[in-house]
This record gives C-alpha cells, sequence and structure tokens, in this order.
C-alpha cells in the first residue's frame, strides 16, 4: 500500500505531507512521491514497532518503537487511516511470525504459541482502540445537530443528528468490528491447539490460519433495497427534460490522422477464419517491440485500418473473438425496450453509442469524452499507452459520484497505479525515447531488465489495474441484469475477481465501501449526464444499452492484458 499520509517533523515545521510505502512489513517514507528514486528518508520495520489510534484524532495513529523512537501520522480521512491501519496492523501480524522471517540455512522457523498470543494480543488491542473511537464517532455524530448552531428546534424538537456522519461511522465500526471478530477466531485455533496439541500442528509454521469464519458482527441495514431517495428527481416526463447534447467523441488518432477502429471492432473483424487462425500459429506477442531511439512514437504510429491490417493471428486471438461474438450476440438480441436494439457490430465503435448522439438521454457511459471504444489496437495487436490510460482516468470521476469517503482508499489505489504507468511513459519520453508504443512492449521492458517485481513498477501496477477493472466489468454485468442490491452485485463481482487476492484484513476495506454503496435507483440517477427523469424506463434503458456498449470494449481491451499476463506467466497469485 503507499500514498501520502502528513509526517509530525518537530514545533517549527509542525506536520508535513510526505510519501509513505509500505512494502513486505517496512513502512517507507519519501519527502514525495516524485522522490520515491532518490531514496527515502527513513524507514520502519511493522514488526518492531506498536500502532496505536489517537484517541481522539480519528484521522491519526502513532507507531512507536519500544524504548526509541515515536512516529506520529495523520491521513486525509479516517477512512483513509482505516486502511492505513488495517494494512499495518496486517503486515505487523505477518512479518512479526517467526515463520516470515528468512530462515537461516536448514532452519525452519517454527512459531510459539507465546509470540504468536502476543501479536494476536498487540492487534486486539488496536482494534479495541479503534473501536473505542469509532464508537465515539458514532456517538459524536447522534449527539452533534447536522448543522452548526441546530440546538433544539422551535417548540423542543430533537437536535437532527448528522446522517452522513453517522454512516461513515458505522460503516467503520462495522468494518472493525469484522477485523476484530476474524482476529478472534485465530486466537480461538490458537487456543485449541494449544488445549488438544497435535506433534504436527505444534511445530508447523503456519499454526494459526487466518479463519475465514462467516461469524461477523455487522451493523445491520433495513432489508429493504431501495432507501428514501436523498433528493428525488421530479417525475417530469422525458420530453420536457433538458437534452444535454452530449460532447462529439474524438475519433481521429492521437496524431491527428483519420479515424481508427476500437480493439473490439479491429480483433472481431480483422481475424480471419478459424480454419487460418487454427492454420496460423504466429502469436502477437513474437513480434513486440521496446523503446529504442528509433522505435516509432505512439503518436506517429498510425494504427491500422481494419481493412490492411494483418490480421492478428494468434490463440489470443480466437479467444478474443468468440469472447466478443458472444458479447455482441447477446448485446445484439437483447431488445431495447424503446424498439430499437443494439446497434449492431459495426466498422468502428462510433455507431455505437449512435442513438446516444440521435434520440438517447446522454450518459457517464455516451458522454465520455474517451473511452476503452476509443482504444485503438496497434498492428502488432498491442495496446497503445496514453489512449488505454486516458480511458481509465475517465472511470475516476464514478468515485465521486458514489459520494462516500469509504472509497478513498479504492480511488486512491485505482488512481495511484494509473499515474504509475503514466509516470513510466513520461520519464521514457523525458529521456529522449517516443515512449512505449504499448503496454505490452512496457511490461516486457522491465521483466528485460528484471524491473517488473517491485511495487512501483508499471508491470505491478498494471496487474493490479487490470484486475480492478475486471471487478468493474463484473459489477457493470451484475447491475446490467438487473440486480436490485447493489451491495449485492458488488460482492458478487468481488467473489469472482479481488477477492481472490485479499487477505481477510484487505476484504476489511471492501467491507466497508460495500456499505458505502448507494442504492440502484440513486447509482443510477449518478450516470445520468444533465438533467433528466432518471426514473423513466427510457433513461433506464439507454443507460443499460450504453453500459452495454462500454462493457463490450472494456472486456476487449481486460482479455488482451490478461492474455499477455497469462502468456508471460506475469499474472502472480500473490494476496496482499
Ligand atoms: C461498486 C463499488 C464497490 C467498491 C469496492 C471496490 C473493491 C475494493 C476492494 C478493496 C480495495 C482496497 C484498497 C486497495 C487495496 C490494495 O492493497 C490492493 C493491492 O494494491 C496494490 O499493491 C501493490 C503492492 O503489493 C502495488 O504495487 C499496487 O500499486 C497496488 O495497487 N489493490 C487492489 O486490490 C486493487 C483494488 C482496485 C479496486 C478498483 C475497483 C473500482 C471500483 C469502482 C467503483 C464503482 C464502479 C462502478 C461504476 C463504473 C462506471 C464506469
Amino acid at each position: 500500500m503507499e500514498g501520502v499520509l502528513w509526517k509530525w517533523t518537530n514545533y517549527l515545521s509542525g506536520w508535513q505531507p510526505r510519501w509513505f510505502i509500505l512494502e513486505s512489513g517496512v513502512l517507507s517514507y519519501y519527502k514525495s512521491q516524485e522522490d520515491v528514486n532518490n531514496g527515502c528518508k527513513g524507514s520502519i520495520k511493522m514488526n518492531a514497532c506498536d500502532i496505536k489510534v489517537h484517541p481522539t484524532d480519528n484521522t491519526r495513529l502513532d507507531l512507536i518503537i519500544p524504548g526509541e523512537q515515536h512516529y506520529y501520522v495523520k491521513a486525509a480521512q479516517p477512512q483513509e487511516r482505516q486502511s492505513w491501519l488495517i494494512a499495518l496492523g496486517s503486515a505487523k501480524a505477518k512479518y512479526s511470525q517467526p515463520s516470515a522471517q528468512e530462515p537461516s540455512a536448514g532452519i525452519v522457523a517454527v512459531e510459539l504459541p507465546a509470540d504468536i498470543m502476543r501479536t494476536k494480543r498487540s492487534e486486539l488491542r488496536l482494534y479495541c482502540d479503534l473501536l473505542m473511537q469509532q464508537v465515539h464517532s458514532v456517538k459524536q455524530s447522534i449527539t452533534q445537530p447536522a448543522k452548526a448552531g441546530e440546538g433544539e428546534g422551535e417548540g423542543g424538537q430533537k437536535a437532527v443528528p448528522d446522517v452522513e456522519k453517522l454512516n461513515d461511522a458505522t460503516s467503520l465500526l462495522s468494518a472493525t468490528c469484522d477485523t476484530f471478530i476474524h482476529t478472534l477466531d485465530d486466537v480461538m485455533k490458537l487456543v485449541q491447539d494449544i488445549t488438544s496439541p497435535t506433534d504436527v500442528a505444534m511445530l508447523s509454521p503456519k499454526r494459526v490460519s487466518t479463519s475465514t469464519s462467516n461469524s461477523r458482527v455487522s451493523i445491520s441495514r433495513s432489508n429493504s433495497t431501495d432507501k428514501p431517495a436523498r433528493n428525488r428527481q421530479s417525475s417530469g416526463s422525458v420530453e420536457g427534460a433538458h437534452q444535454v447534447k452530449p460532447r462529439q467523441r474524438s475519433r481521429a488518432s492521437s496524431d491527428g490522422s483519420h479515424s481508427d477502429v476500437s480493439l473490439s471492432e479491429h480483433i472481431s473483424s480483422s481475424l480471419p477464419s478459424k480454419e487460418a487462425q487454427l492454420a496460423g500459429n504466429q502469436s502477437v506477442f513474437s513480434r513486440e517491440t521496446t523503446p529504442t531511439s528509433n522505435s516509432q512514437s505512439p503518436a506517429g504510429k498510425e494504427a491500422t485500418p481494419l481493412s490492411s491490417s494483418q490480421p492478428a493471428v494468434s490463440k489470443m486471438g480466437t479467444v478474443v473473438e468468440q469472447r466478443i461474438s458472444e458479447n455482441a450476440a447477446t448485446a445484439a438480441d437483447k431488445p431495447v425496450s424503446n424498439g430499437q436494439n443494439v446497434a449492431p457490430e459495426d466498422a468502428d465503435g462510433a455507431d455505437d453509442f449512435k442513438d446516444a448522439i440521435d434520440s438517447r438521454i446522454p450518459t457517464f457511459f455516451s458522454v465520455m469524452p474517451v473511452s476503452f471504444v476509443t482504444v485503438q489496437v496497434l498492428e502488432d495487436g498491442n495496446i497503445p499507452v496514453q489512449p488505454f490510460l486516458d480511458a481509465c482516468r475517465e472511470l475516476v470521476p464514478i468515485f465521486d459520484k458514489l459520494n462516500s469517503t469509504a472509497f478513498a482508499p479504492v480511488k486512491m489505489d485505482f488512481s495511484g497505479n494509473i499515474r504509475k504507468i503514466q509516470q513510466k511513459q513520461t520519464s521514457a519520453i523525458a529521456g529522449g525515447s517516443p515512449g512505449y508504443p504499448s503496454l505490452q512492449a512496457m511490461v516486457l521492458a522491465e521483466v528485460t531488465a528484471r524491473q517488473n517485481i517491485n511495487s512501483s513498477s508499471a508491470t505491478v501496477a498494471l496487474r493490479w489495474l487490470k484486475r480492478g477493472l475486471e471487478f468493474i466489468r463484473e459489477f457493470l454485468r451484475e447491475v446490467c441484469s438487473g440486480g436490485p442490491d447493489l451491495s449485492e452485485c458488488a460482492s458478487n463481482a468481488y467473489s469472482r475477481t479481488l477477492k481472490n487476492y485479499h487477505g481477510w484484513v484487505v476484504r476489511g476495506v471492501f467491507a466497508v465501501a460495500v456499505k458505502a454503496l448507494p442504492y440502484r435507483s440513486e447509482f443510477l440517477r449518478h450516470l445520468a449526464e444533465g438533467e433528466c427523469d432518471t426514473e423513466s424506463q427510457h433513461y433506464v434503458h439507454s443507460l443499460m444499452n450504453d453500459m452495454e456498449v462500454f462493457l463490450k470494449h472494456m472486456n476487449a481491451v481486460i482479455l488482451v492484458i490478461d492474455d499477455f499476463y497469462s502468456h508471460h506467466q506475469l499474472d502472480i497469485q500473490e494476496q496482499v
């Protein structure tokens, strides 16, 4: 995990922003993110320090190395502090076990129950402090009126609690309870082991399993899937609604040459018949290019017009073509209530949103200036860096539309990975090269230079960005299929994607985010662009159609990256 925290320096400079990176149980901090390559200003081994939450400041946490140094840091939001606490707590737990140490030659570290108990106890102490503070926040949000000065109303009515603050405080409380219960589960298992020891259990290094038991303590929410709308739209007719003309979507490639095709159209239309593909076993990967002084720049590299493209004959192409045609079939067969079918697969992605420009209602998807529809495949079948990053960046405003600080760590992580890849490309260009022609070239350049493993690498950033995009794809598929409860849509999507890479500690962050999700109707309302009746069938079907088109093109891009990572065995099944 990484991000900005304010560190207490001294009484002269006070709190100063620093860039923190938690990696392999060591928390390092730098003057700024740009300064990372100039070396850290300090570092703390998590297994050597205690973590304390500040009794009254819910953004602050203290890292105390007993008998030595105290580090005081603050996050921008309580939710961010929560994410750091969870990440630091799990790193401390993970790297405090002897088995996590590098075993010296031939000697396997054996964890003694006392070691584990000590670690579990410090974790429980941390979560207790956190719980006390969060209960305090809940109490404050109830007793302190929503607006300053709004004490007793006329006639002595009760002050109105701050619902927003209450929601945030309770969602944090529920996640901390979850984490607390998990830790208790671990302690119970340890006690069981100790009271009914078996030779293997006593000696096995991995004695305490991080249980994924469902014994959860959570603050239940009303069962209805529709909260009272916070700001109900007028139920006026669509005709009366003010139609916002969506911005024309840029069709020219970055060098202003003629408009290109989107990835999904290119692959599905340019691949030869199945027989030809089976005959040709040349992989697109064999023609990788890495940035050299004379390699073409992305700007100067003409995307291949559909007609003259060499078919990207590969297993990957077949797989992608197969999946896209399945998508297209599903989408095309699905009649849209206003009698229009989904626009058929066309020569480029523009017509996919054709209706959005003519009669459709503008939505978050149809007004995107760039999106995965405009990610144009290069002649080697790879994905150009900048269009991909621009398309990912277009998703970031959705976090603000979800309107809760519970998504702060998610947004920070998602944006951070975009930034890492962007920084790699910008540095390459600043170094005099035209930049990496594709994501694949950037990753392979790191593999060649053996720089693809550390957490600041583009390889790792793109791996996690892909996983985030996979989550979004699955979530949107759930929404498109009409899932009435967004929490369930998100949980189903999470189970199929990110959950496989998360330990139960990071799953706590997910638990917080899911509880902060709006209701379906509110979420769909957030995806409207301009004034319209977001409860009308016309709007919902316009939105679903745009969402399906967006999904088709996004999926095509994800498949190419996924196949590339699989082909090069770069999709490490780690857990954070
Ligand atoms: C529908 C909304 C539900 C919100 C929940 C989304 C899922 C959140 C899951 C919890 C993530 C917690 C925060 C981050 C965790 C990180 O620890 C983890 C690993 O980070 C990586 O660590 C590497 C070092 O080991 C480092 O090098 C790398 O840079 C770093 O990334 N990160 C992840 O697990 C990735 C999380 C990505 C989450 C993206 C999900 C985006 C959710 C979008 C919200 C709604 C979208 C719907 C509408 C879209 C319309 C276009």
